[in-house]
């Protein structure tokens, strides 16, 4: 469904050159869910625009679709949905209206336009909703407007840019319910960024992380959270200098009297470790395992925190 080889974006600011993303090969299968994750500036948007055509690519290729971004940009954009950061209603038609106006624009008949409009006014729970303008509605509600709009042309890709950001928990909730429905229905394959880790860890079937403009891991959460993070346990003992030690003895590191460990496998490691402590004298006075995150996986990759520089709590 996505396919690129080399492909690149290089800006020119002045006379100095960002280059924003740098040379990605990625594969997308027919029917998979993507979360494509990094830090601000990675270079998500940009690699989101080479492939919905919005931005040529300075080099590489990408077919999308079954078409090619470079040579036929028209019939990327006939078979893609695409649902941006900003709304993509206007404010003066009613909401069943304006599903019915865009439907009319991809060149659907007014019958089949409207029948359309209706399956998604019931797909994306927007009934309620038909007779309302775009202004009245909430972020949530909106964003599910935008949604069906992205969907009213019946694309087997959809992008979505950010589509939980900025809304509150339960209608973050809801918005995952219905992405989950509409893969479900339709089979639609899907490729979204998102801020969220734990959203993308809990709800996407693979996980590809960019930083500097690089594809640096792609896998599923549980493969990359193995293969990358490993588990942490964390010890508390009663003094610093033994905790000194029991880092020491778990080639981990200590702060305070806290000292942190990664394994591979914090459960079946953290009974012999206690017992190698308590022979070495040490008292423990808590112990407790973690499975890592995917910012764990980012932190071992790059160092740093993936949400060091990202906005939303
Ligand atoms: N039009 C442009 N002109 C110059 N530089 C640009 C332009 N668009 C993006 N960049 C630069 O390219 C790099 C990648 O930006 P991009 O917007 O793709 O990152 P992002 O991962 O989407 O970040 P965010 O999460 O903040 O949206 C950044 O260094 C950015 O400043």
């Amino acid at each position: 469904m996505i396919h690129t080889r080399g492909l690149t974006r290089v800006f020119k600011v002045k006379k100095e050159k960002v280059e924003a993303v740098r040379g990605i090969d990625l594969d997308v299968e027919t029917g998979q869910l993507v979360a494509f994750l990094g830090p601000n500036g990675a270079g998500k948007s940009t690699t989101l625009r080479m492939l919905t055509t919005l931005l040529k690519p300075t080099s590489g290729t990408a077919m999308v679709a079954g078409r090619d971004v470079n040579a036929d940009p028209t019939g990327v954009r006939a078979r893609i949905g695409y649902v941006g950061q900003r709304n993509s209603a206007g404010e003066d038609y009613l909401v069943r209206d304006e599903l019915i106006t865009q439907g009319r624009c991809y060149g659907l008949g007014t019958r089949q336009a409207t029948a359309r409009a209706e399956e998604l006014l019931d797909l994306l729970d927007l009934r309620p909703l038909a007779k309302r303008t775009p202004a009245t509605l909430s972020g949530g509600q909106r964003r599910r407007l935008d949604i069906a709009l992205g969907l009213i042309h019946r694309p087997s890709l959809l992008f979505l840019d950010e589509p939980s950001t900025g809304l509150d928990p339960r209608s973050r909730a809801e918005i995952w319910e219905h992405i989950l429905r509409l893969r479900e229905t339709y089979g639609t394959t899907l490729f979204l960024t998102t801020h969220y880790l734990e959203e993308a860890d809990n709800m996407a079937e693979r996980v590809v992380i960019i930083d500097g403009g690089a594809i640096i891991a792609d896998g599923t959460a549980a493969q990359l959270k193995n293969d990358l993070a490993g588990d942490h346990i964390t010890v508390t003992t009663g003094t610093e200098a033994e905790a000194e030690t029991a880092a020491r003895i778990g080639e981990g590191t200590a702060e305070g009297t806290t000292v942190r460990l990664r394994v591979a496998n914090a459960a079946a490691t953290l009974p012999g470790y206690l017992r190698s402590l308590e022979d070495s004298g040490i008292k423990v006075t808590s112990a407790e395992t973690a499975r890592p995150t995917l910012d764990d996986v980012f932190l071992a990759l790059t160092g740093r925190s993936i949400t060091d520089d990202n906005i939303p709590a």
